[in-house]
């Protein structure tokens, strides 16, 4: 990626403010095309808000955010989010649609040919290692946590967006579950180029799938850098406390985490990482 740097999403003094009170302030910085851009920071650092200029479910106060070199602010609203996927904590598919249907909602919105929307969903399936066969009929109560997640990705990426973005995405998730997922987002993002944005509070699942991380501290972005970079050099006393507990976790302690659950999380653990 860092071959061939094309400028994506620019924040330009863009800064929210609520009441006279900023949410987020003094945001210049460039996301690029392809980059997978992980925004760390504690509760209220403004990250949320921050992502949330990117698809126009906020708006700046100040300055202005910019896809492909125009302002979001000068783009339809619904083409604009026919681009951009968006993935939450809680991702809400729809419980009277099945899998395929859930996933092939904006296909169908933009009017794709049936047999597209099959091959689409196929392909996804086939994508996160879910069968096709097993689980496109399924209703989203028939699947575990992990699986109703993976399919809220898929959902997000089906009609090909180019940005997705994704609001601490995994953190409901038991240790092994979302360990799966960072591998298989990581995967996506390798294999079909998507320009990502993601928001997390845990320092080791940003360390383990940034390109580029933005620290975010009281509404401002105190650091942007690659992951040794930050981990190594960090700008300040702040960043340097984020990072001083995260190392990736290994094999062992995961499988030890595996052994405290009770016997229905295990149950749940071991359905989504077999489905
Ligand atoms: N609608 C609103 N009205 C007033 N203040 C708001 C509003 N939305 C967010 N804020 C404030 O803006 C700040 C940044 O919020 P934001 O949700 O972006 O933080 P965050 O880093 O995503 O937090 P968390 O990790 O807890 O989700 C917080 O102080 C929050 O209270």
């Amino acid at each position: 990626m860092r071959d061939n740097l094309v400028p994506f999403i620019e924040f330009r003094g863009a800064g929210k403010q609520y009441d006279g009170k900023y949410a987020v302030r003094e945001l210049d910085f460039t996301i690029y095309q392809g980059e997978f851009f992980v925004l760390v920071g504690g509760s209220g650092s403004g990250k949320s808000t921050t992502l949330r200029m990117i698809n126009a479910l906020i708006e700046p106060t100040d300055g202005n955010v910019y896809l492909h070199g125009k302002r979001i602010k000068d783009y339809d609203i619904r083409q604009l989010r026919h681009q951009i996927g968006y993935v939450l904590q809680q991702i809400a598919l729809f419980p009277t649609m099945t899998v395929a249907q859930n996933i092939a909602l904006m296909p169908d919105i933009l009017g794709w040919q049936k047999a597209e929307r099959r091959a689409r969903v196929n392909e996804l399936l086939e994508l996160v290692e879910l069968s096709p066969e097993h689980y496109r009929d399924r209703y989203p109560h028939e699947l575990s946590g992990g699986e109703q997640q993976r399919i809220g990705i898929l959902r997000a990426i089906a009609a090909k967006p180019q940005v997705l973005l994704m609001d601490e995405p995994f953190s409901a998730l038991d240790p092994l579950v979302r360990a799966v997922l960072q591998d298989q987002i990581a995967m996506i993002h390798k294999k079909l180029g998507t320009t990502i944005v993601f928001v997390t509070h845990d320092m080791q699942e940003a360390l383990k799938l940034a390109c580029r991380i933005g620290v975010m501290h009281n509404g401002k972005l105190v650091q942007i850098g690659a992951p040794e970079e930050i981990k190594n050099r960090p700008a300040n006393d702040y960043v340097k406390s984020l990072f001083s507990t995260a190392d990736t976790p290994n094999a062992a302690q995961l499988i030890s985490q595996f052994h405290q659950m009770d016997p229905h999380e295990q149950a749940a653990v071991r359905q989504a990482l077999l489905g």
